[in-house]
C-alpha cells in the first residue's frame, strides 16, 4: 500500500512527478520533494552532462529523496544509464523501452528501480530481474504512450506483481488519486498537472495551451508508425496526421518530431512545436505551486477516502 512505498523511499506523500523530457529540471524536481512527493529529473534525450549538471544542481535544494528518468530512446542512453548509478540516485525511472540490461548495475549501487510499464507482460519480466515497483502508465498520458487505459493496465498488473504499483495517465486531482488507490495501486505519478506549476521552467505559451486545453485537444500522433505521442492538437498533429493518411514512412514522421518539443518548451513556439500534454488537461485550469498541488492532492483524496490518513 501507500505506507510502504512512502517507507520503502523515505518520502512523506506517495506523489511522483512524472519525469517529463526537457521539463522536469532540478528546480521543479526540487520543488515536488521539498513538497513531500517524489522529484524527478527528466534525462530525455540531453546529454550525460546535463543529467550530471541537474543530480548536482537538486542536492542544492534539497536534501530530499529524488529520481531520475531515463528515457530509452535516447542516444545517450548508456552514459546516462552509468551516470544514474555512479550518482547513487535514490530513485531510477525507466520509459521508452525495455531496462533490463541496466537492472544490476542500477541495484548494485542500492537504486530504487521503477520502470515506466505498458503491459501486464513487461511489469512481470521486469519485476523477475529485480525492479523494485513498476509505474502503469495508460494511453491518456502525455507523451510517448502504449495502448492500454490507466483503468484497465492497473488492477491487471496489480493482480500479478508483489511489488509496489504507481498508476500513471489521466491522474490531475484527489478523485483520480482515490480511483488509482482503489484499483491497487500504492502512490500516483502526475506529469500534466505539475507542467502548470509555478517552478516549471516550461515556455508559458506551453503552460496556456494546457490550462486552456479540453479533454479531446490531447491528440495521438504517429500511433501507426510505431512513436505514438500525445500532444494538444495544433498545425504539428494535423501535418503529422495528413503525413501518416498519405503513408508517410516512420523516419520522414521522425524527422518532423525531432526537435518539435525543444521549440515547444523552450522557444514557445506551440503552433508547431510538440505540446505533449496527457488528456487531464481539461482539468488542469490554474496555476499553482507544487506545494498547493501535493497538498490539494493529500488533503482531498483523505475526505474521500476514510482510512487514508497522513500529517500536515
Ligand atoms: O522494449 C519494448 O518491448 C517496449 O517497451 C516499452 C514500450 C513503451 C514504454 C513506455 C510507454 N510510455 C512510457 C513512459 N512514457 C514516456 O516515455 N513518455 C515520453 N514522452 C516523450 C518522450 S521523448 C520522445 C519519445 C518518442 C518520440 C518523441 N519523443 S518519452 N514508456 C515502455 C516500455
Amino acid at each position: 500500500g501507500y505506507l510502504e512505498l512512502c517507507k520503502m523511499l523515505d518520502i512523506k506523500y506517495p506523489i511522483f512527478q512524472g519525469g517529463m523530457a526537457w521539463i522536469s529540471d532540478a528546480d521543479l524536481a526540487g520543488a515536488v520533494s521539498n513538497a513531500g512527493g517524489l522529484g524527478i529529473i527528466a534525462a530525455g534525450n540531453a546529454p550525460v552532462e546535463y543529467l550530471e549538471e541537474q543530480v548536482y544542481k537538486i542536492r542544492k535544494i534539497t536534501d530530499k529523496p529524488f529520481g531520475v528518468n531515463i528515457m530509452l530512446m535516447s542516444p545517450f542512453k548508456d552514459a546516462v544509464a552509468e551516470a544514474a548509478a555512479f550518482l547513487e540516485v535514490p530513485v531510477i525511472v525507466s520509459g521508452a523501452g525495455s531496462p533490463g540490461k541496466y537492472m544490476d548495475l542500477w541495484k548494485s549501487k542500492g537504486s530504487k528501480v521503477f520502470p515506466v510499464v505498458p503491459t501486464t507482460t513487461m511489469a512481470k519480466r521486469l519485476v523477475k530481474i529485480g525492479a523494485d515497483g513498476v509505474i502503469c502508465e495508460g494511453t491518456e498520458a502525455g507523451g510517448h504512450v502504449g495502448e492500454l487505459t490507466t483503468m484497465s493496465l492497473v488492477p491487471q498488473v496489480v493482480d500479478i506483481v508483489d511489488v509496489p504499483v504507481i498508476a500513471a495517465g489521466g491522474i490531475a486531482d484527489a478523485r483520480g488519486f482515490a480511483a488509482a488507490l482503489m484499483l491497487g495501486a500504492s502512490g500516483v505519478q502526475i506529469g500534466t498537472r505539475f507542467l502548470t506549476a509555478y517552478e516549471c521552467n516550461v515556455h508559458q505559451n506551453y503552460k496556456e495551451a494546457i490550462l486552456n486545453a479540453k479533454d479531446t485537444d490531447a491528440v495521438v500522433s504517429g500511433r501507426r508508425t510505431g512513436h505514438p505521442v500525445r500532444s494538444i492538437k495544433n498545425r504539428l498533429t494535423s501535418k503529422l496526421k495528413k503525413m501518416e493518411k498519405n503513408g508517410a514512412s516512420p523516419e520522414e514522421l521522425e524527422k518532423e518530431g525531432v526537435g518539435a518539443l525543444r521549440r515547444a518548451v523552450v522557444e514557445g513556439d506551440i503552433k508547431n512545436g510538440s505540446v505533449m500534454s496527457g488528456q487531464i488537461a481539461g482539468l488542469v485550469n490554474k496555476e499553482e505551486s507544487c506545494e498547493e498541488i501535493i497538498m490539494d492532492l493529500m488533503s482531498s483524496t483523505s475526505l474521500l477516502i476514510k482510512n487514508f490518513k497522513f500529517e500536515e
